[in-house]
């Protein structure tokens, strides 16, 4: 088939070149130049597993080419999917969807073939039924329908993700819409996935309400990593422990610094936004309760560090590893990560940060803050070790604890992600501090700071 995908950012590009893996002839068009330019030069833009050789792989091959001209993809294609950006409003009510109409305005009156305009944007409830309104109006060619086909991936698995989801769901009115979606998704669904066919506005909810529970999850957690530092017990053994239970599950059930990134904290606000004006009061109150814990955790690191410190930050040289929003990619939008970086500068701390991929980034976005190119040259003279995001480099590499005893001046690591084996940190002479854990010290049965217990 020949598709195309307008938007082609985190989202967006990673379709597209699994479109191309699927079979089809693809056109993306991205309005940025910069990023249009880097695309179809095979170059990805941000870090995303996978997804440069991918993306080489079909420019390579002529499967998939880039624009930023949407007359060519009105041309050239049968099916449209909608990829651009849905960020919340200034105002905190709702998304901002200027882009979606901007789109769906300008492609309509350019169609001039039979074809299906495909959204995969996330949206809340009422807002296809509104584009559908903007496209009957400029559409030449008669009746165009909107599908809703929202996505699950994940960021830093979006090739994995778009290649093989768990599940594809469709919103569609008409047979002739659900046929044109099990045309384009055949490979995938020849392999047993499960697609889901149903109206456009369940399928709007489901995208809401999967977002809107995963932050759940991670709030739960959260909350009683909270309870557990009151009695000195040990949130991770409870996480362990309770998802064991298969209805529970382990997945998304590590304490941190709280859910970030371009979309769950713009979802779940949308989300909640649009479930008040519903009136949906209950399940609106329980979101807000879970964006209520999420926006505590940077104040409850906060307290940890200066717990784990003795005492305040002004002036303290910390080695802080990690940026990202999670591990496994570049995205700083929203990262608590930042948040925590900005909050220990606003106390006088003196942070020197290092991300495996998002350095290059940070020193764009971000020039007042002062970046490392190595773990090492972060670690040097740090007092305090943070760790931020839990890349596999901070969490997983034996030779860490060795390095930072031989880089840093203090021996006090506060890992904000409970990502990190303590005992290795321990044996190598390490305070070890993470969020609703007892402390672990470099030698058992010593005592605790107050309100601390040690493990
Ligand atoms: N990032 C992710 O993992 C996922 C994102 N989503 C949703 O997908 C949507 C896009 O998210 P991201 O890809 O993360 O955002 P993004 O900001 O990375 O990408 C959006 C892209 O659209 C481009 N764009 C804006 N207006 C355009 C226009 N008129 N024509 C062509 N290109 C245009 C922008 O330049 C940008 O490159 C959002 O609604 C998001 O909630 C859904 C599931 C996963
Ligand atoms: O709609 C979207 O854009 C996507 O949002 C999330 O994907 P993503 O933002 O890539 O990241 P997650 O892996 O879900 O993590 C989100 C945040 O929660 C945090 N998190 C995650 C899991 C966990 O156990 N604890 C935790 O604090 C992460 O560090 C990160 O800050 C969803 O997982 C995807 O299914 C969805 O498609």
């Amino acid at each position: 088939m020949r598709v195309s995908v307008i938007g082609c950012g985190h989202l967006g590009a990673p379709h597209a070149a699994a479109m191309a893996e699927l079979g089809h002839e693809v056109i993306g068009v991205e309005l940025d130049k910069d990023k249009c330019a880097a695309l179809s030069a095979g170059i990805a833009p941000f870090y995303e597993d996978g997804f440069g050789e991918l993306l080489a792989k079909h420019v390579g091959s002529g499967r998939l080419r880039f624009s930023t001209d949407l007359a060519e993809a009105a041309d050239f294609a049968e099916m449209h999917f909608l990829a651009v950006g849905t960020p919340l409003r200034e105002d905190g009510c709702g998304y901002d969807i200027s882009c979606l109409t901007g789109v769906v305005e300008s492609l309509a009156p350019l169609l001039w073939r039979p074809c299906t305009i495909v959204g995969k944007s996330t949206i809340t409830i009422g807002t296809v039924a509104a584009l559908q309104r903007i496209i009957d109006a400029r559409s030449t060619i008669g009746e165009i329908e909107l599908v809703w086909n929202p996505e699950f991936l994940r960021e830093g698995h979006a090739v994995q993700d778009s290649l093989s989801p768990d599940r594809i769901v469709v919103g569609v009115s008409s047979a002739a819409a659900q046929k044109a979606m099990e045309e384009v998704y055949a490979p995938i669904l020849a392999r047993g996935v499960e697609m889901i066919v149903t109206d456009p506005a369940t399928a709007e909810l489901v995208k809401s309400a999967a977002n809107a529970f995963l932050c759940t999850k991670i709030s739960y957690i959260n909350a009683l990593s909270e309870a557990c530092s009151l009695v000195d017990a040990d949130v991770n053994t409870v996480a362990h422990a309770i998802g064991i239970d298969e209805r529970i599950g382990h997945a998304g059930m590590r304490p941190g610094i709280g859910y970030g990134g371009g979309c769950l904290p713009k979802d779940v606000a949308a989300f909640s936004h649009r479930l008040g004006e519903l009136g949906a009061d209950r399940a609106r109150a329980l979101l807000e309760s879970v964006r209520d814990v999420n926006a505590a955790r940077i104040a409850i690191a906060v307290e940890l560090i200066e717990r784990a410190h003795g005492g305040p930050l002004d002036g303290v040289p910390v080695a802080f590893l990690g940026a990202s929003f999670k591990a496994g990619t570049s995205d700083l939008r929203h990262s608590p990560a930042l948040a925590l970086v900005d909050r220990l500068i606003a106390l006088g701390a003196r942070p020197v940060i290092h991300d495996p991929e998002a350095i290059p980034g940070l020193r764009r976005q971000r020039p007042d803050l002062r970046c490392a190119d190595t773990v090492e040259e972060a670690l040097t003279g740090a007092d305090v070790v943070v760790i931020a995001t839990e890349w596999p480099q901070f969490t997983k590499d034996a030779s860490l604890p060795a390095l930072a005893s031989a880089a840093a001046r203090g021996r006090v690591l506060v890992d904000v992600r409970n990502a990190v084996e303590a005992d290795p940190w321990s044996a190598n002479g390490w305070h070890v501090w993470q969020l609703g854990r007892p402390a672990l010290h470099p030698q058992h049965g010593i005592a605790a700071p107050a309100g601390a217990g040690a493990r």
